[in-house]
């Protein structure tokens, strides 16, 4: 059997991460180990991100990205930022450039504990999100949920972060919404071939936005970095915000900025929780019980 793997139960503001150190490994976390994991309550999960030895010249790592129902996904704020936590806690490094599917990430822990991630540049091409037919202006798109004379939601925003996101805007309590009832509806919508998070923003100042997600994969989470990033650049390109935005997720605020040159920085903190070992292959764990637990920890290499 496969030597098991460390791991680092952590969390984004709330989105529950696992930080699987998969370095020095030949093989990767399956979905049937991600769904195993996520089945057990002390470790169920949003996002797994499995630390691979770098792939590339001039990257730390490769990420790979693996969602609680064991799909794969492209990008990971929150998760992100626990990587480089963790990483930082073992290192004493404090700047990172990771390899994903979606691209390269820069990223940086600072002196406060707070950690910025550049999250590249947005895209907006239908294509690019994807979606299923060809929309001129992905600021607004034909897509709407309820009545049809008198939809509960409609004309979202869609943007990628590397990962597919739809933004319905509202101007009430984003919390008055039923998104354990719409978001299943829209993350499989066929307009969607890859699926999509869904968010809903409520716009609150010009540099202050409410918001929460239903993520693909995964379900409602209490914070989703990627989700953030996309719904400031689109609340800035329909001139409902300026290019920096405090978005304030249930589990508490990310500062997004989108750049000149395009790029999307996001900052926030990063929680470390537990360690253990686990299976990569079949998602059977146990627990690190060498005294780490019940320290406050800021980080905690997996
Ligand atoms: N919670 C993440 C997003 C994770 C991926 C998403 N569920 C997807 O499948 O695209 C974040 O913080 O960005």
């Amino acid at each position: 059997m496969a030597e098991l793997a460390a791991f680092a139960k952590m969390n984004g503001l709330g989105n529950e991460i696992i930080v699987a150190d998969m370095r020095g490994r030949a093989d990767r976390v399956t979905p049937e180990a991600a769904r195993a994991l996520n089945a057990s309550p002390a470790t169920r999960f949003d996002q797994i991100m499995a630390i691979h030895d770098p792939r590339v010249p001039g990257t730390d790592n490769f990420i790979e990205i693996i969602n609680s129902d064991g799909s794969q996904a492209q990008a990971c704020g929150n998760g992100t930022r626990c990587v480089v936590q963790a990483l930082s806690a073992e290192t004493g490094k404090k700047a990172f450039t990771f390899q994903t599917v979606a691209g390269i990430l820069n990223a940086q822990e600072h002196e406060n504990g707070l950690i910025s991630v550049d999250m590249g540049r947005p895209r907006f091409g239908w294509q690019d999100i994807p979606l299923a037919e060809e929309f001129a202006d992905t600021r607004k798109i034909e897509l709407q949920v309820g009545p049809i004379d008198d939809p509960v939601l409609h004309s979202p925003s869609v943007a990628s972060m590397g990962n597919p996101h739809a933004i319905f805007w509202v101007d009430r309590d984003v919390y008055s919404y039923d998104l354990e009832r719409f978001g299943p509806l829209l993350e499989n919508h066929p307009i969607f071939p890859e699926r999509a998070n869904i968010s809903i923003a409520e716009v609150t100042a010009d540099d202050a936005l409410t918001l929460r997600t239903w993520e693909r994969g995964a379900g409602l989470t209490r914070a989703c970095g990627s989700a953030a990033c996309a719904a400031a650049v689109s609340a800035a390109r329909t001139g409902r915000t300026g290019r920096r935005v405090t978005v304030s997720v249930p589990g508490g605020p990310l500062e997004i900025l989108w750049r000149e040159d395009d790029h999307v920085i996001m900052t926030g903190p990063a929680e470390w929780e537990f360690a253990g070992h686990f299976n990569p292959a079949t998602g059977s764990w146990e627990r690190e019980t060498s005294g780490r637990d019940g320290e406050h920890k800021t980080g905690g290499a997996a």
